[in-house]
């Protein structure tokens, strides 16, 4: 069991009397891509703030194994080792991606934001790691002292998720990162993520209502209800033969949609 990267046990997060979820356990191993699929107001969003430590849970733990193969809790480590920690090895894309991105900063500021934050200081090297990170994310090299405002929304997806990858993490979380945006952007854009997820050997955590998005970029899928997993299995396995009664029943409303 020494290759696991995350190892989640009893994870449960109550606000107030309402389940956010409750009871979560898993393992996720490097290189491999869990969707958390679900209907709104499932869980699924408060399961991601939590592992990537931006919330604290009421009970359960999160253990993450760095890159010497040391366990941490997040709930353990201090503040200061936790942003570290987040802006290292773990990133995070957000559905908005203006919650991901500072707008009042450059393209080419935003991917090399992260690294003066871990101590980078040499201009050249910066700017040349921004205008590597826009070419492999295809946004125009060209464009780096633009801000982003003044992209399309695919374009600022893409300039959020180089932004999360210029410090070559290990774990990335995503939440719905393809709503909300045409359906041939998005298909560009899921092309685009599976060629990065697979070429970096990244583990991500991709929270969808989509199945289809699950289908093609995740491994293994969670399917949550009422703040509970009710199903977990190999996404192939899972939307071809459904076995709980509540995603046969997702199932067979996108097939009949
Ligand atoms: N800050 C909060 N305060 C109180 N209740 C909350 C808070 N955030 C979430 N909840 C509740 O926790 C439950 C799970 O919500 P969560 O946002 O995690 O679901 P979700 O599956 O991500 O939904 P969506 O797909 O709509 O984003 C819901 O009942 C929600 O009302």
């Amino acid at each position: 069991m020494e290759n696991e990267l995350l190892r989640v046990t009893g994870l449960t997060r109550y606000y107030g009397n309402r389940v956010g979820c409750r009871d979560v356990n898993f393992t996720l191993w490097p290189g491999e891509v869990l969707a958390i699929v679900g209907e709104s107001g499932s869980g699924k969003s408060t399961l991601l703030s939590l592992l990537s430590g931006r919330l604290m849970p009421t009970a359960g733990e999160v253990s993450y194994r760095d890159r010497d193969g040391l366990w941490l809790s997040l709930a353990e480590l201090g503040e200061a080792d936790r942003r570290r920690l987040q802006r290292t090895d773990l990133g995070v894309v957000h559905q908005n991606p203006r919650d991901g991105l500072r707008m009042r900063v450059s393209a080419g500021g935003n991917i090399g934001e992260r690294l003066m934050a871990l101590g980078q200081r040499h201009y050249g090297r910066i700017r040349g790691a921004g205008l590597d990170w826009m070419e492999r994310v295809e946004l125009d090299p060209e464009r780096i002292d633009e801000h982003p405002s003044a992209f399309s929304g695919g374009m600022q997806q893409r300039l959020q998720i180089a932004r999360n990858l210029v410090t070559g993490p290990r774990l990335i979380f995503m939440d719905e990162p393809t709503s909300g945006l045409d359906v041939s952007v998005q298909a560009r854009l899921l092309d685009l993520l599976r060629e990065l997820v697979s070429s970096l050997g990244l583990a991500v955590v991709l929270v969808t209502h989509d199945l289809a998005v699950a289908r093609i970029l995740a491994h293994r899928m969670m399917v949550m209800r009422g703040g509970e997993v009710v199903e977990t299995g190999l996404s192939d396995q899972v939307l071809d033969d459904p076995c709980h009664p509540y995603t046969q029943l997702l199932v067979s409303s996108i097939l009949q949609a």
